[in-house]
């Protein structure tokens, strides 16, 4: 179990965390989102001991500082090295040494999917292989918890499914990991519990589904060329979206029957009139007043 308690940071008169406080449990998979300049990094920073001016406790239980596998946002890898090279140098920070070391070298190329270019130089490679190499890195010492800042922040489509393809085997194993990420559905797809972050604050956390139950409004969307705003607008809250209109309600089925018996009575074609399943970004919204990406 990790505990964080009531952490405060500044960048000289910059304050870039307010009394942060989480509890993150073993083999959980914890997301931190959050806007730019929210605070994630500084915090993972703060619990990978990179950071060590702060105030507040980070205490760890059942787990040593050791057992931290710390991915940062920015790729870390020597580029005219091999990516066997990367993976030996790390190796040896954290201690291994002959047979052990290559089995593991060797062990780690198979889980990032880079057997077959080990041997090559970090250079000739695409993106999203910097990105699983860079991942490979921290995996070297077998870590129980993975600390992930941003790992897919501009890759292609195909890395970043193999890297949450990783980050599944990561949670078979029990591993917890703590996932930083500015894309909402990522954190939704992969994480049991997230904590949103916005000015240096934790605005609040807890399991995903509880969050959404908790915080996000129903609503239906509806689109037909000739329902209008303000004849719908009695059935709930109504805002443009996608040249239809959503309608936020209480009760959404009974709007849904509604809005189908207005258009059925009036002659009017309805293009689409669906449910829309409350989303982490909705939450956020919700609690921050913005959106994650303005
Ligand atoms: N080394 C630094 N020196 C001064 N200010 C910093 C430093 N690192 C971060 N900050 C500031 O602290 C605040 C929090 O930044 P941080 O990088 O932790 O946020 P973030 O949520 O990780 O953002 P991003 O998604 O852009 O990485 C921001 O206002 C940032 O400008």
């Amino acid at each position: 179990m990790l505990t964080i308690e009531n952490i405060d940071k500044y960048y000289a008169d910059q304050q870039a965390l307010s009394n942060v406080s989480l509890t993150i449990s073993n083999g959980t998979c914890y997301g931190l989102v959050g806007p730019n300049g929210a605070g994630k990094s500084t915090l993972i920073k703060i619990i990978a001991s990179i950071i060590h001016d702060y105030d507040g406790k980070v205490q760890f239980s059942n787990s040593t500082k050791q057992e931290i596998g710390y991915v940062p946002q920015e790729i870390c890898l020597e580029e005219t090295a091999s990516a066997r090279d990367n993976l030996n140098f790390f190796g040896k920070l954290y201690g291994l040494r002959g047979k052990t070391l290559e089995t593991r070298i060797n062990e780690v190329l198979a889980e990032i999917g880079l057997t077959e270019r080990g041997k090559d130089k970090v250079l000739t490679f695409s993106g999203g292989m910097k990105h699983r190499l860079n991942i490979g890195c921290a995996l070297m010492h077998k870590p129980a918890m993975i600390i992930m800042d941003e790992p897919t922040v501009g890759i292609d489509p195909q890395s970043r499914r193999y890297i949450f393809q990783m980050i599944e085997q990561f949670k078979k194993g029990g591993r917890t990991i703590i996932y930083a990420s500015h894309y909402m559905e990522e954190v939704e797809q992969l994480c049991d519990e997230v904590a949103f972050m916005d000015h240096g604050q934790v605005v609040e956390n807890g399991q995903i589904g509880g969050l959404l139950q908790k915080h996000a409004v129903p609503s239906i969307y509806v689109k037909g060329e000739n329902c209008l705003p303000d004849e719908i607008g009695e059935y709930g809250s109504v805002t443009n979206k996608n040249n239809g209109y959503l309608i936020t309600t209480s009760d959404p089925l009974s709007a849904m029957e509604k809005v189908l018996s207005f258009c059925r009575k009036s002659n009017r074609e309805l293009d689409r009139l669906e449910l829309v399943k409350p989303q982490l970004e909705d939450v956020f919204f919700s609690l921050t007043g913005s959106q994650l990406r303005d």
